[in-house]
């Protein structure tokens, strides 16, 4: 793909922009900023600037579903096709950066890039039948300049992670890439990390990021039996945010940590200006952080920034550096490529098909052309001893030259080696005569009759049978019975296991106790007997019996998905053991076919599930919506009707519309939790089927005991308790 621009974009918190000083053009891409004069820095320095930023877009109401496919989808996708990819983002503390990467890890709607980009890395994984694609992840904290590996339970000291140059690509030496099969094992391990952040509370931020973090994710495809590895990586970085620590008013601990993150992002922006310069030497060894990010910023990947900024007027000065920065980093040219290599294993797999398919297309000719029956394969102990007799004879002029029937090169080669065998034995032999004085001068040629003779008689030693094995090859029309073209073969998925339960999507549950009050009563006359009620309460009735049979229909499609899943994970565990029993097959042994034919089967159909699923989806989606409308404009409607026939109280809502309580479905031994358990996940899938993965990470996070950061973060942990100390103390001070 060769070099390509850093892509850029900005994204300000919901808040109101000081439009006095700050605009947004109606590009969405240009930023227009009126820096006001200070009155205090007298005649030189009070000009009036104005200055003008471009970018990709400037993000403002814009949701995290929508950040995500403008800024990072992109990324994703040049992954998936085997480039590397950074996303990151760089801003003021409280901008929003930690928001716009990571998300609300609590509430599913307000997710970030990364579990975003793992349901979207995941998803198109699972519709590439074609494809094995492996994927790791890791999780690397930079806190006060030491890099902690977030996803180790227990790492001691951080003293083993270091940034290391491999063939020209930065990596970080002994961190954990953990295998995961599929979304949810990603989405628990990325919680897990998260929680084992540090955070503080300061004056602009109650949740504010202590250290730069980088989640990555690692795929390894490769594609039927072609031999070739394509790895590519997908980085997405929080750094910490610069501040003010006169402004987040921090002390102690926190403060020691604010001057950390601010050294480091100063290393950064000269790093960055260097290479939009075009300097000779560039700084990224200064720090940790800009070490690891040297592919990001100028090397193999394909990057896009996020600058967070606030809008209001008393962050400007800050807001305005942001954007220089953005603009800088705008700048910076990459060279991304698809990071290709030969998997030694599958290209020995592929020479051995080949050498195969020669060896039957050389028997093929030998018969076509009346050669008779000829191996190709190695010279056996026999064949060999056979040869070894014939050179001898030959020797001893006993057969001619034309005597010597050569079939084939392996045949040639064992001749030659025959000669020397005899002849190594002669000269041995003629040495030792010579030192025991048995041989009169003169005598050397006329000896040699004798010499082969006698050499043969006692030293000949047939050679070993190392090459036994290797004769088990097979003779034209012996050709063994599984003996076939070779197939394409395809490829193993990973493993997923299936995330949309079988579950049932309820309506919304009944308003629980109270009278019906005399308004209620009202209500069930107005629908009864007004003919503008009877009209509405007939139209609410058909839409949610219609939502109810699309509800219905989805929830089919969401078991299927679910089924189809569930084979795949079969058939995926199956070819597993398979080969793990086999050893490396050539992948031509039937029963291996055969799973891989049922994988294929099995991927194709999710795919064909999964687009019905989504297909329906937006069936049921505007289904919803007019209900609710519907159901207000009733309420709303009939409370007009009813203050024109009575006094003013509101309704308490239309209870009597809601169907009757469904009968407790069979619990199957559940205990309360699990019940309640299972009932969330069917509410939560029946607002959305794809948020299974998510929301059953939060719960394997749940259940994990809690580890205290103290017991085995040295440095950071002691920090940590420093802070809790301190903020001990303020509270009882
Ligand atoms: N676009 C947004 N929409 C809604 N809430 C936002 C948005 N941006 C930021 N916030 C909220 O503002 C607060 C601060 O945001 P966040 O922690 O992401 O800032 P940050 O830039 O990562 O700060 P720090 O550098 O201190 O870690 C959070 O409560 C977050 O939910």
């Amino acid at each position: 793909m060769g070099k390509s621009a850093v892509k850029v974009y900005i994204r300000s918190r919901p808040t109101s922009l000081a439009t006095e000083s700050l605009r947004i053009a109606p590009d969405r891409r240009t930023v227009l900023v009126d820096l006001k004069k200070k009155e205090e820095a007298g005649p030189v320095n009070n000009q009036q600037e104005n200055l003008t930023f471009k970018f990709e877009s400037i993000l403002q109401t814009t949701s995290q579903e929508g950040v995500f496919t403008q800024c990072a989808q992109e990324v994703c996708d040049n992954v998936l096709t085997g480039y590397n990819g950074t996303v990151f983002t760089y801003g003021q503390t409280g901008a929003g950066k930690t928001y716009t990467i990571a998300g609300d890890t609590n509430r599913y709607e307000q997710r970030g890039i990364i579990p975003r980009a793992i349901h979207y890395l995941f998803h198109e994984i699972d519709l590439r039948e074609d494809r094995e694609v492996q994927v790791r992840c890791s999780y690397l904290e930079i806190y006060n300049e030491i890099m902690y590996d977030l996803l180790v339970e227990n790492p001691g000291t951080a003293d083993n992670l270091v940034v290391v140059d491999e063939g020209g690509t930065v990596k970080v030496k002994g961190i954990v890439k953990a295998p995961v099969a599929n979304e949810e094992e990603t989405l628990a391990l990325f919680f897990q990390g998260e929680n084992g952040r540090s955070t503080a509370q300061h004056a602009l931020n109650k949740s504010s990021s202590r250290s730069h973090c980088i989640f990555t994710i690692y795929l390894e495809t490769r594609a039927g039996a072609d031999e070739k590895v394509v790895s590519s990586k997908l980085n997405l970085v929080d750094l910490a945010g610069s501040e003010r620590t006169k402004k987040t008013q921090v002390t102690g601990q926190t403060l020691k940590e604010a001057m950390f993150i601010n050294k480091s992002l100063t290393f950064l922006e000269q790093t960055v200006n260097a290479l939009s310069k075009k300097e000779s030497h560039v700084p990224f060894r200064q720090t940790k952080l800009t070490s690891v990010l040297r592919d990001a910023l100028g090397g193999n990947c394909k990057t896009v920034m996020i600058g967070c900024i606030w809008g209001e007027q008393s962050h400007m000065e800050e807001t305005v550096s942001t954007l220089r920065f953005a603009s800088r980093v705008k700048t910076l040219m990459t060279d991304a490529v698809i990071n290709e290599r030969n998997d030694p294993t599958l290209l020995l797999r592929k020479y051995e098909r080949q050498i195969y398919e020669l060896k039957q297309e050389l028997a093929m000719r030998d018969t076509l052309s009346g050669r008779g029956r000829i191996s190709y394969n190695d010279v056996g102990d026999l064949e060999r001893h056979e040869l070894h007799e014939t050179v001898r004879k030959y020797l001893k002029g006993e057969i001619q030259l034309d005597d010597i029937a050569i079939e084939n090169l392996k045949m040639i080669k064992e001749t030659f080696k025959q000669f020397r065998i005899v002849y190594e034995a002669l000269d041995a032999e003629l040495i030792e005569q010579r030192m025991k004085g048995n041989l009169p001068r003169g005598e050397d040629a006329g000896g040699m009759q004798d010499e082969v003779d006698k050499a043969e008689a006692g030293e000949y030693e047939p050679v070993g049978d190392e090459d036994k094995e290797a004769s088990a090859g097979f003779h034209i029309g012996e050709a063994p019975p599984n003996a076939r073209p070779v197939e394409d073969e395809a490829t193993e998925g990973t493993s997923l296991p299936g995330i949309f339960k079988d579950s049932s999507y309820p309506e919304t549950p009944p308003l629980i106790g109270g009278p019906i009050s005399d308004k209620n009563m009202a209500y069930d006359g107005y629908k009864r007997d007004v003919p503008e009620g009877q009209e509405q309460a007939s139209k609410l009735k058909q839409l949610t019996s219609d939502l109810k049979e699309q509800k219905r229909v989805l929830r089919q499609h969401g078991i299927e998905v679910n089924k189809a899943k569930q084979e795949i994970d079969l058939c995926t565990s199956q070819l597993k053991s398979f080969r793990s029993e086999q050893g490396e097959t050539s992948g031509e042994n039937p029963e291996e076919q055969h799973l891989l034919q049922q994988l294929k089967a099995a991927k194709s159909a999710y795919r064909q599930a999964f687009t019905n699923l989504k297909t329906q989806r937006t069936t049921v989606e505007p289904l919803v919506q007019q209900v609710a409308e519907t159901r207000a404009a009733l309420v709303e409607n009939f409370n007009v009707w009813f203050a024109g026939q009575a006094g003013e109280t509101t309704v308490e809502d239309e209870v009597l519309e809601l169907p009757p309580i469904e009968k407790e479905p069979d619990t199957g031994g559940e205990d309360m939790a699990e019940q309640f358990d299972r009932m969330e996940m069917e509410r939560v899938l029946g607002e959305d089927p794809e948020s299974g993965a998510f929301h059953n990470a939060r719960k394997t996070l749940r259940r994990k005991k809690p580890v205290p950061a103290a017991s085995y973060y040295g440095d950071k942990g002691r920090a940590e308790g420093v802070r809790r100390l301190e903020q001990r103390a303020a509270r009882i001070g």
